[in-house]
């Protein structure tokens, strides 16, 4: 009994639930519909005895001098015609009822589970008896309703009044069965069942008279009639199948009401025993972050920038203004003059327009143009070279339609074209502000809007476009672009530069912003062979970086240098903070050529798989043939600029799409992030300009050295044994046992930091410190054990070993 009471009050949380309404709103929501429904009830009450008089008053509705008889006055007698006179008839009073039902069932928060059922079998019952009243009182409409009497006359068109009557007997029938669950076997057990309880009453009758102990075998007889008649209920049960629904579900609805709530209850009490697990989960995970955030307390977030705090961003005036500022003169005879000859262009080929606007770029003007209705727009586009000719200027391009806008968009140079100086862009608001990892200017779109992207998203950039169209400036473009917003410790730059002269101004800024190989001199790579050395380098880099993330459960560099920063990740198990690696190579294709498969297998890996690790490729070229940007390496660069190139073929290759061979060179290009081309004035820099900003980083103080790469030991140059041989030993061996001695840590990550050497070369040491007898033995992802205890062992270690 107590278990059942319990189970009761957990039924209400879950019955709350189940209407989606708070206890309060529901007990109004309630109230308000039980007194709608009482209204009801008196409205229709009331309309028997006045509709007469009131239905004068029905237009009257409005007129507050007219007053209604209606219990409920004009709203009653309203409400009474529509429910009882053009509806229903008296089988409207079911409504009333449905409604306080409904209303009861919220005000007390009843299940609702059979309210639906109740409302489908009202209507069923208003429908029949609708009908039934029109058919049967045909002379008393109010009985039947305007529906019972439509209804009554559409069925009699159709099947005639005998027809109308056995449906109305089928109809109940219907009702009888399915909702009395009336059959003839359980009409016969109900009388069977009268008929053994009046034999009992006989039989008690004669049994109190008797009176005696002593009973007849005749007695015994009957009594054991009555034990089976009284079994035979059951018996039936089982036999008739359906009948026997009827009193088994009557009795047992309560009973499962009652197993219903015991489920819920009991997912509720799981759910609360679950929701204590997890509590103690969250405990435990705010006492790691405790850690942590007692770390930042104490020294606050790790700064990457710290050890060249002072470091000064270049100031907007190392760049030049380059003639007017950036400012765009509008010559508006030229525009007129343009407008004219496309119109009179496009009329000479029967082609009406319906309205023309013009957007001044800085080397183009964009004519955008509406169509009178039905002109087609592949007859425009195949007309690109006749508008040209009688605009007699190069660099026409239409974008039939233009995406987004439903116009056509004519491209017309203009005869004066601005350049868009970097400084301009850099000092835009939208570059400014840009809250992006990489953020880089590229120039200025054709509305005169900076185009700011960010390469962490693109993620990589191809870039092509004939001699002399503006490559180099580009390229310059983005480095500058990344100096303006970048620290030093945030971003590194790889550069390779075959032609040996485009790079080398960046050669002032190695110590802050160039990453090399280890051990060779010069951070601008000119030389091919060791352009392979370096992209292998960078694969083994992305290797190191994606073990690191991996331990460090983030997917990608950004989330791995917030962890970082916030002092999650622990230096001493290798972690240190990552900046984004850009690889600039300028004349890829010259790189191809000369080095082949050794460079496209590197390129390709990086390509496919650096972006989540902050590593960035930027490749440039003359030559955009198929056989320079291979399949491979275009599928992994959906971002590309095309300069201005001489072939249509070529630029397909770049951009999958004609137009840059339209262009009009001298930083006019294509750039294209997936879908859209998008015409943009590149910003352009100049070379003096550059070597001012390079010569204002270079002379703040630097870092020791660039950045090193991981060392990468070509497949010539592999082999090197472990074995405790002292000659083969590396020169930094005695260096990397002190560091590790005195950390008392055989961590390969410690002697690279320390000692500032290569992953691979580091590792090497620990080999060979191990062959030694110095440190222990690998043992995944846990340093190794030191097994010196301090510096005088290692010293007695070492001497002992030249003996
Ligand atoms: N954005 C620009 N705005 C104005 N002029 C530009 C722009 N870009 C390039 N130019 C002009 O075009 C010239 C050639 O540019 P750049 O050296 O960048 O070409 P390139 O494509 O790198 O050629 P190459 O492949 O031979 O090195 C520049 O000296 C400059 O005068």
């Amino acid at each position: 009994m107590a278990k059942k009471t319990t189970k009761k009050k957990a039924a209400t949380p879950k019955q709350k639930r189940s209407f989606g309404l708070s206890k309060q709103n529901k007990i109004l929501l309630g109230s308000v519909i039980m007194l709608f429904a009482i209204a009801l009830f008196f409205s229709f009450t009331s309309f028997y005895f006045t509709w007469q008089d009131d239905q004068s008053l029905l237009s009257e509705f409005a007129n507050r001098n007219e007053q209604a008889k209606n219990l409920l006055n004009k709203f009653g007698a309203s409400i009474g015609h529509l429910f009882l006179y053009k509806g229903f008839g008296v089988a409207s009073f079911v409504f009333p009822v449905l409604l306080f039902l409904s209303g009861l069932t919220l005000f007390f928060s009843l299940p609702k589970k059979g309210l639906v059922k109740k409302w489908i079998w009202g209507l069923i019952f208003i429908l029949w008896f609708s009908v039934a009243f029109g058919f049967f009182a045909e002379k008393w409409p109010l009985l039947g309703g305007l529906v019972g009497f439509e209804m009554n006359d559409f069925l009699q068109d159709y099947t005639g009044k005998i027809g109308v009557l056995l449906l109305l007997i089928f109809g109940l029938i219907f009702i009888l069965v399915r909702l009395f669950k009336f059959t003839p076997e359980s009409t016969l057990q109900y009388f069977k069942q009268k008929k053994a309880a009046l034999t009992d009453e006989l039989n008690n009758s004669g049994d109190d008279e008797n009176s005696s102990a002593n009973a007849t075998s005749k007695q015994t007889a009957e009594t054991v009639e009555e034990a089976t008649v009284e079994e035979t209920p059951v018996v039936v049960d089982t036999y008739t199948h359906k009948e026997e629904i009827p009193p088994i579900e009557k009795e047992e609805v309560p009973a499962n009401d009652g197993f219903e709530v015991t489920v819920a209850e009991d997912e509720e009490n799981v759910e609360e025993s679950l929701n204590i697990e997890v509590e103690k989960i969250t405990e435990e995970k705010e006492e790691i972050d405790n850690l942590a955030d007692k770390l930042v307390d104490d020294f606050g977030e790790f700064d990457p920038t710290l050890e060249l705090a002072n470091y000064k961003f270049p100031h907007i005036d190392l760049l030049d203004q380059h003639g007017a500022g950036g400012g765009i003169t509008i010559n508006q005879e030229e525009l007129e003059e343009n407008k004219n000859k496309i119109v009179e262009t496009l009329k000479n080929y029967k082609i009406g327009i319906a309205q023309i606007k013009a957007t001044i770029g800085p080397t183009v003007t964009l004519y955008e143009i509406v169509p009178d209705a039905g002109v087609r727009i592949s007859k425009i586009k195949n007309l690109e070279d006749d508008i040209a000719l009688s605009l007699a200027a190069l660099g026409i391009r239409i974008i039939a339609p233009i995406p987004g806008k439903g116009t056509i968009g004519i491209e017309v140079p203009n005869k004066n074209p601005s350049i868009v100086s970097m400084r301009s862009v850099i000092a835009s608001t939208k570059f400014q502000k840009a809250e992006m990892e990489l953020p880089i200017a590229f120039g200025k779109t054709i509305s005169n809007e900076t185009l700011v992207v960010d390469l962490a998203k693109m993620p990589h950039l191809l870039m092509a476009g004939a001699t002399g169209q503006g490559k180099s400036v580009g390229l310059n473009a983005v480095l500058t672009s990344l100096l303006y917003k970048k620290h030093p410790a945030e971003v590194k730059f790889v550069l390779v530069d075959p032609k040996k002269v485009e790079l080398t101004l960046f050669n002032k800024i190695e110590r802050h912003f160039l990453a090399k190989l280890p051990d060779s001199e010069d951070a601008i790579i000119t030389d091919n062979a060791k352009v392979i050395n370096t992209l292998n380098s960078l694969c083994i880099e992305m290797d190191n970086r994606y073990e690191l993330l991996k331990a460090a459960m983030v997917r990608n560099l950004k989330e791995y240098n917030a962890k970082f920063k916030a002092r999650k990740l622990n230096p001493n198990d290798g972690h240190m903070f990552l900046p984004y690696i850009v690889l600039v190579i300028d004349e890829f294709a010259d790189l191809i050529m000369t080095a082949g498969k050794e460079v496209e297998t590197p390129i390709a890996r990086l390509a496919q798989l650096a972006r989540a690790i902050g590593i960035h490729l930027i490749i440039a070229t003359q030559r955009p043939s198929v056989n320079v940007i291979t399949g491979i390496i275009k599928a992994n660069f959906p971002a590309r600029i095309a300069f201005r190139v001489t072939s249509k073929i070529d630029s397909r290759t770049i951009l999958d799409a004609q137009g840059a061979d339209q262009l009009i060179g001298r930083g006019d290009m294509l750039y294209t992030q997936g879908n859209d081309v998008i015409r943009v004035q590149c910003a352009f820099v100049d070379t003096p300009e550059v070597e001012k900003i390079t010569g204002y980083i270079g002379s703040q103080r630097a870092y020791a050295e660039a950045l090193l790469l991981p060392e990468y030991v070509g497949p010539d140059d592999s082999g090197t044994s472990i074995d405790n041989n002292i000659a083969d030993r590396d020169k930094l061996f005695r260096e990397a046992a002190e560091v590790i001695v005195i950390a008392q840590q055989g961590s390969a990550s410690l002697i690279q930091r320390k000692l500032k050497l290569g992953y691979n070369r580091a590792g090497r040491i620990i080999d060979q410190l191990e062959a030694a007898g110095i440190v222990g033995q690998f043992e995944g992802s846990k340093a190794r054990q030191v097994l010196v205890p301090d510096m005088l062992a290692l010293d007695q270690l070492l001497d002992n070993e030249k003996k």
